[in-house]
């Protein structure tokens, strides 16, 4: 028999054979080949797995909670398990143990602290999700990793190696006390109400005093969204007076809480000298959208669905509407400012990123100096008529924005932040205000004298 019919066949036995105490592997969801299997590495030193179990207990009867909120336990249960993985032996298999180079397979073992997203986020990790969750029939997980390759035929060393681990998580699950997971699915339903919520209170988002937003990138999470809490110093976000703090109760856990609301429609700066934690702050804004586990420090921000970004980058564009900022077309690209063709410039594809939010109606477009075309949001001398950048039509058309709110993150752009509703000051990752009176004032002053000095 080849290698792989005969690890086929250990599978196949196994899964079908295995009745563990109390976890049973849930051979209603094994599709050969697509929900479990058994397979060597490509560099022939690992078997690696992948199967669904299931443990029977019923959390949502444990817990008698609205079963929305059911992934904030999936989530912590899962997190149990990797914490005890690198100290239970039956574990290892989840992290490759054993395995001459199993860096590559820690990958299962990585914490995560996003409870929920909408979005396909960080697939490689263990986490709750479509086929990891809780329900009355028990805890679904799928147990995937590596074990190192047998010597020989080896199928009951596989077959005891899966089920010592089936049962190790399977014990750890069921020990686990319900008032240890009733937090997160406190958590997880407060999120999702705070942000079902933010429409009718006239907000975009929300992020509440004590937030800590800065992140910690590792090799497994190397992007903000994914990212667990910044090790070290993490300052907490609190809202200054000056731009009215909101209040708002906890629809699930109960009590109140303070912080920054986002209005619908406003156009809100945060504004600040070189890293102050601006770009931090939007990407805490956007990762709102989000449920997170207490402790991640951002499991009370929450941002309406459909917030999204701008950014300068160059692609094919196609049919692309850019007429807010371009009233005619640069020679090398086709079409007319409705419809354009071709290869966008960094400041056209931008424009486009931007109409698009505004044309389908985007509750919240965040926009970061550091990754946006200059010549899209302020003017320059050199300008030429026919564009109008984003700061001239925040003075002049503010119902160009549509229902879209703006907030962006800027240091140099004076004339834009001059434009803003509200500016929100960053020093030292300490949150203040500014009056939008007293900063064009400034403004004023400061390119007076500037265009005194250019005079001379
Ligand atoms: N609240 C915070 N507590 C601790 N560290 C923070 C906080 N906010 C941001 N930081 C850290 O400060 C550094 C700069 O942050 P960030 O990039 O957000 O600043 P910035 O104002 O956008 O910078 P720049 O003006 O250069 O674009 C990063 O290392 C970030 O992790």
């Amino acid at each position: 028999m080849d290698d792989a019919g005969r690890w086929d066949e250990a599978i196949g036995s196994f899964l079908h054979s295995y009745t563990g105490d109390g976890t049973q592997i849930d051979s209603s969801r094994v599709q050969p080949g697509i929900t479990a299997f058994l397979v060597r590495s490509f560099d022939g030193a690992a078997l690696q797995f992948s199967f669904p179990v299931v443990v029977q207990r019923n959390l949502p009867a444990e817990i008698a909670l609205d079963p929305a909120g059911a992934d904030g336990a999936a989530a912590t249960l899962i997190e149990r398990v990797k914490g005890q993985a690198e100290s239970v032996p039956a574990l290892g298999p989840l992290y490759g143990k054993g395995v001459p180079g199993s860096q590559r397979y820690r990958d299962t073992i990585e914490p995560y602290t996003v409870i929920h997203s909408d979005e396909t986020l960080a697939s490689h990790l263990w986490k709750a999700d479509a086929r990891n969750f809780c329900d009355c029939e028990g805890i679904h997980v799928i147990l995937r990793g590596a074990m190192p390759c047998p010597d020989g035929d080896g199928r009951r060393q596989v077959a005891d190696a899966l089920g010592g681990l089936a049962d190790a998580v399977g014990t750890i699950v069921e020990k686990t006390p319900a008032r240890v997971v009733d937090a997160s699915w406190l958590a997880s339903l407060d999120q999702k109400r705070l942000r079902r919520g933010l429409r009718e209170r006239g907000l975009v988002a929300f992020v509440a005093d004590g937030s800590k937003l800065a992140r910690t990138l590792t090799h497994h999470r190397c992007f903000f969204r994914v990212a667990g809490p910044k090790t070290g110093v993490n300052i907490p976000f609190c809202c200054p007076v000056e731009l009215d703090p909101v209040e708002l109760g906890l629809p699930a856990s109960g009590g109140t809480v303070t912080g920054l609301g986002i209005r619908q429609r406003e156009v809100l700066a945060i504004a600040g000298s070189n890293a102050q934690g601006k770009s931090t702050f939007l990407e805490g804004i956007l990762a709102g959208r989000d449920d997170h586990a207490p402790h991640d420090g951002r499991e009370l921000v929450v941002t309406a669905r459909g917030a999204c970004t701008a950014e300068s980058t160059t692609m094919g564009l196609a049919g692309a509407d850019i007429s807010m900022f371009f009233s005619t077309l640069p020679p090398g690209v086709s079409g007319t400012v409705r419809s354009v063709h071709g290869m966008g410039s960094g400041s056209m594809t931008m424009a486009w990123q931007v109409q698009s939010a505004i044309a389908r109606h985007a509750p919240l477009l965040i926009i970061d100096e550091d990754r946006a075309a200059p010549n899209l949001l302020v003017k320059s001398c050199l300008q030429k008529e026919e564009i109008t950048p984003l700061s001239e039509i925040l003075f002049h058309d503010r119902t160009k924005m549509g229902d879209t709110a703006l907030v962006f993150a800027a240091c140099a752009m004076d004339t834009l932040i001059a434009r803003a509703d509200r500016i929100m000051v960053l020093d030292r990752h300490e949150a203040s205000a500014i009056d939008t009176g007293e900063f064009r004032r400034m403004l004023a002053e400061t390119l007076r004298k500037t265009a005194d000095g250019l005079e001379k």
